[in-house]
């Protein structure tokens, strides 16, 4: 493909993430060796000020590696070979609409889940196929984009219709993150555990947990009907994510699985399966939005400051599993590793009883030329069922995007299993276009343009 050192273009450098995965990046520069890191976003405000505490951290490794920051993508993508796309359309004010909206409705408020998901959806999915053309236009001809650009299950049914052959990885934390839980539950390592694993992305199951080929998803039952799938000091399993609703996520495992203890649900399954109790815990006026302004933002743009004024950077953010996750999916990537990751890719019968196009979520070899999926087979009535319906709220919800259609984003609303009639769905829908008049693409209703009648 092409050789190290490579040059890495980030976009959405602005983000939150960006340091902890730049320091992931740092301490396996002999794993992943780069000539040049780049920062690439529209807020170019936000991203200066982000930019030192990049540089920091880049700095405390290497002083030949080359820093660019930049607002213009041919500075940003030329002749790049990897990009790392983590871009959030709006930013979190939109964010904080897509999540309070919906509870004025007494509808889950989430950012990638229900009503809040599928806005945040139509906002990205053009952006995205936008960030695609430009690296397709300067970058490497063989880069590959490695997404964390959220809602990811949508995105990448977005790029599956308008890009198909694109370059494209797309990934999310959660999985490797329950990983890191069940390793500190059963005192292993998260990467001695092997797992199987089928759904979309945000929407799905863990079937097996091995460790040295044992199936240890029995000892983790036991523990999870007692603790949830935190370890006992909950604390101590997720630095990052000690806030109280992320507790509240983790241990939201157990009520699921005192009821279908089969299979081990991704913590985003409450959002679908205990939608109202989702609804009474949570707070209309102040949401997860709210704390991550107030929390992960603000901790990281005041040590910013601080670090401008005296030179001192203190820690203000975590490297993690996110940081850890991309940089071990770009590497089997690069050097064709066929490392196996959980990653969304196109079904092709993985799944047997699920579309042929459905963008799902299960484990795969990742190769230079892209993963290599494991066959599922056939999954339970019960399981396919919710994921039918999930996917044709998202598959809807991107053809609304496309056609400018407002009744298929109406049906998208209205089958989400977080939407409980159609009334809901409409009211709901109606508010975000409103709010969402600088993102979305114009909506119209084949009725009102005399379009339906004409059939
Ligand atoms: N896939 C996953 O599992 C996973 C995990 C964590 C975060 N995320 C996602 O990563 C993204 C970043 O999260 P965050 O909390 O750091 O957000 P953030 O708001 O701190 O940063 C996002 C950055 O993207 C920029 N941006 C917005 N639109 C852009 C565009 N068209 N082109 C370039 N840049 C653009 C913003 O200006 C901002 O600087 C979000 O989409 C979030 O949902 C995904
Ligand atoms: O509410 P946020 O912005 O803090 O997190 C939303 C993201 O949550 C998941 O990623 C988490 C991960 O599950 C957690 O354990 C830790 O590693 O941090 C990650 C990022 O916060 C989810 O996978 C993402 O899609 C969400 O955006
Ligand atoms: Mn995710």
């Amino acid at each position: 493909m092409f050789t190290p050192p490579f040059i890495l273009s980030i976009a959405g450098g602005g983000s939150t993430y960006t340091p902890g995965i730049v320091k992931s990046l740092m301490v396996q520069l002999d794993k992943f060796p780069l000539a040049e890191i780049r920062l690439y976003d529209i807020d170019v405000a936000r991203q200066n000020t982000i930019a030192p505490v990049v540089e920091k951290v880049i700095r405390d490794h290497s002083q030949s590696i080359k820093f660019t920051v930049t607002g213009d993508p041919e500075v940003a993508f030329s002749g790049a070979h990897f990009v790392f796309a983590q871009m959030r359309v709006g930013q979190y004010k939109m964010r904080e609409q897509d999540e309070k909206i919906p509870l004025r409705h007494g509808v889950v408020g989430q950012e990638t889940c229900g009503p809040g998901g599928l806005a945040y959806g139509l906002r990205t999915i053009l952006p995205m196929v936008e960030l695609i053309d430009m690296v397709d236009r300067y970058a490497h001809e063989k880069a590959w984009i490695v997404n964390y650009s959220n809602p990811a299950a949508i995105v990448a049914e977005g790029v599956r219709r308008l890009r198909p052959d694109a370059r494209v990885l797309n990934i999310c934390d959660m999985p490797v993150a329950a990983m890191r839980n069940m390793g500190a539950i059963l005192g292993v390592d998260r990467h001695k555990l092997e797992v199987d694993y089928f759904g979309l992305n945000h929407f799905g199951w863990f079937t097996r947990v091995l460790v040295d080929g044992v199936d240890r998803l029995p000892e983790l039952r036991r523990h999870i009907a007692k603790f949830g799938l935190l370890t006992e000091d909950a604390a101590k399993t997720d630095p990052q994510h000690s806030d109280p609703s992320w507790v509240k996520t983790w241990r939201n495992i157990k009520p699921i699985m005192d009821n279908f203890p089969e299979y081990l649900p991704n913590p985003y399954l409450q959002y679908y399966l205990m939608p109202n109790q989702i609804v009474e815990h949570q707070n209309p006026d102040y949401t997860r939005a709210n704390e991550v302004m107030n929390g992960r933002e603000k901790k990281l743009f005041a040590a910013a400051e601080e670090y401008k004024k005296t030179g001192i950077l203190s820690d203000a953010f975590h490297v993690g599993v996110h940081g850890e996750f991309i940089v071990d999916v770009a590497r089997s990537l690069a050097f064709n590793l066929r490392q196996r990751h959980l990653v969304m890719v196109e079904n092709r019968g993985a799944i047997v009883n699920l579309p042929y196009d459905a963008m799902v979520e299960v484990p795969a070899y990742i190769t230079s030329e892209g993963p290599e999926p494991v066959r599922i087979g056939k999954v339970p009535l019960f399981h396919q069922t919710l994921l039918q319906q999930q996917l044709a709220s998202e598959q809807l919800l991107v053809e609304a995007t496309i056609e400018g259609s407002y009744e298929k984003a109406l049906q998208a609303f209205t089958l989400n299993r977080t939407v409980p009639t159609m009334e809901h769905a409409k009211a709901i829908l109606d508010e975000m276009i409103e709010a969402n008049r600088d993102y979305w693409p114009a909506l119209q209703q084949a009725w009102r343009d005399g379009e339906a009648v004409k059939n």
